[in-house]
């Protein structure tokens, strides 16, 4: 077994998972995740997310390979391992009958943890739930039971939170409520993995990110490097009087935009020599005048719906 690293809680190797309709979701996944950063999945409907999550909490049997948490064999040892995560699912399956402090109280004793009222109230007190400690799950409003899930979460006090689309069909006080909470819970040293359809999100919130599509991680970097090493930059210059057509020479990466009142360059952002004196110098040349300009970089957004495009076209 390789030595697990003091700075790898979560330690993935060689994961695959083949469905019983004989579907491979997850083709050897290996990923280590470090102590107490804010990790984020990416990847289209269907990638294996939820497949590679539920493997790590003990929710689906992986077909070959291994997982650590916090160092503990997350088969052979999977009270101990299972004790260290958290996880918020996408659906709620819980008693409807149950009050929601019995619901909670309940899942932190599920994990061999003694009694804690004063964790159980902190928990409910954050979550805006105190008030409806007594109120039964079932009269409780869908955001509402949202927050119960991330309550039962966090019930036993894990090292490792695992948020699966958690923002999904949440209204804006919601998704801010828990934000806040993510980021609380990474000041005290809790591991966040989430996974997440709202790119901007994993913009805000990750340390790094990975990105899995047909069962593959396709990448794995810090945010910030990632966005300088994909990231393009755009220069648009708004022109004095609009142009039918670019003259010829001027490349692939100059574009009419805006019906032909502007141009825009697109252009490395790590490149040593990013053209942009030489387009200058010729616009002058061939007389186009522009009144102003400015520059953007590309969101997540753009470089995630690049890779995945890439990956496809590899494939195809
Ligand atoms: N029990 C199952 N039996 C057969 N195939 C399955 C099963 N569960 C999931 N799959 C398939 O495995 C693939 C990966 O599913 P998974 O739920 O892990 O994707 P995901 O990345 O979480 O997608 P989404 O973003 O839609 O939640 C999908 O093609 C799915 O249809």
């Amino acid at each position: 077994m390789p030595p697990v690293t003091d700075t790898s809680i979560i330690d993935i190797r060689g994961l695959t998972k083949t469905y019983a309709s004989g579907f491979q979701a997850l083709k050897g996944v290996d990923l280590q995740i470090r102590r107490g950063e804010i990790f984020a999945l990416l990847g289209p409907n269907g990638a294996g997310k939820t497949t590679l999550i539920s493997i790590v909490c003990g929710i689906v049997n992986a077909s070959s390979g291994s997982v650590l948490a916090d160092g503990h064999d997350i088969v052979r040892d999977f009270r101990a391992a299972r004790s260290k995560i958290g996880l918020v699912p996408q659906e709620l399956s819980t008693d409807a009958f149950e009050s929601v402090w019995a619901t909670v109280n309940f899942s932190r004793g599920l994990f061999g943890k003694p009694p804690n009222p004063a964790h159980l109230e902190k928990v409910l007190r954050d979550l805006s739930l105190w008030d409806k400690k007594d109120s039964k799950i079932m009269a409780l409003s869908g955001g509402m039971k949202r927050r119960v899930l991330i309550a039962k979460a966090l019930a036993h006090e894990p090292q490792i939170l695992f948020l699966d689309e958690p923002t999904a069909g949440v209204d804006v006080e919601l998704r801010h409520d828990m934000w806040q909470m993510v980021r609380r819970l990474r000041e005290n040293g809790v591991t966040i993995i989430l996974t997440t359809h709202y790119i901007e999100e994993a913009e805000d919130m990750a340390d790094r990110i990975g990105v899995i599509n047909h069962g593959e991680l396709v990448l794995v970097e810090d945010k910030a490097t990632l966005m300088r090493k994909l990231g393009k930059k755009q220069l648009t210059l708004h022109l004095q009087a609009p142009l039918q057509r670019i003259p010829d020479g001027f490349g692939d990466r100059l574009e009419l935009a805006e019906d032909g009142h502007a141009l825009v360059y697109t252009f490395d952002v790590q490149a040593d020599d990013t053209g942009i004196a030489a387009l200058l110098r010729r616009l002058n040349e061939h007389g186009i005048d522009f009144k102003d300009l400015h520059s953007s970089e590309s969101s997540l957004e753009e470089i995630f719906v690049s890779l995945v495009r890439q990956g496809r076209e590899a494939r195809a």
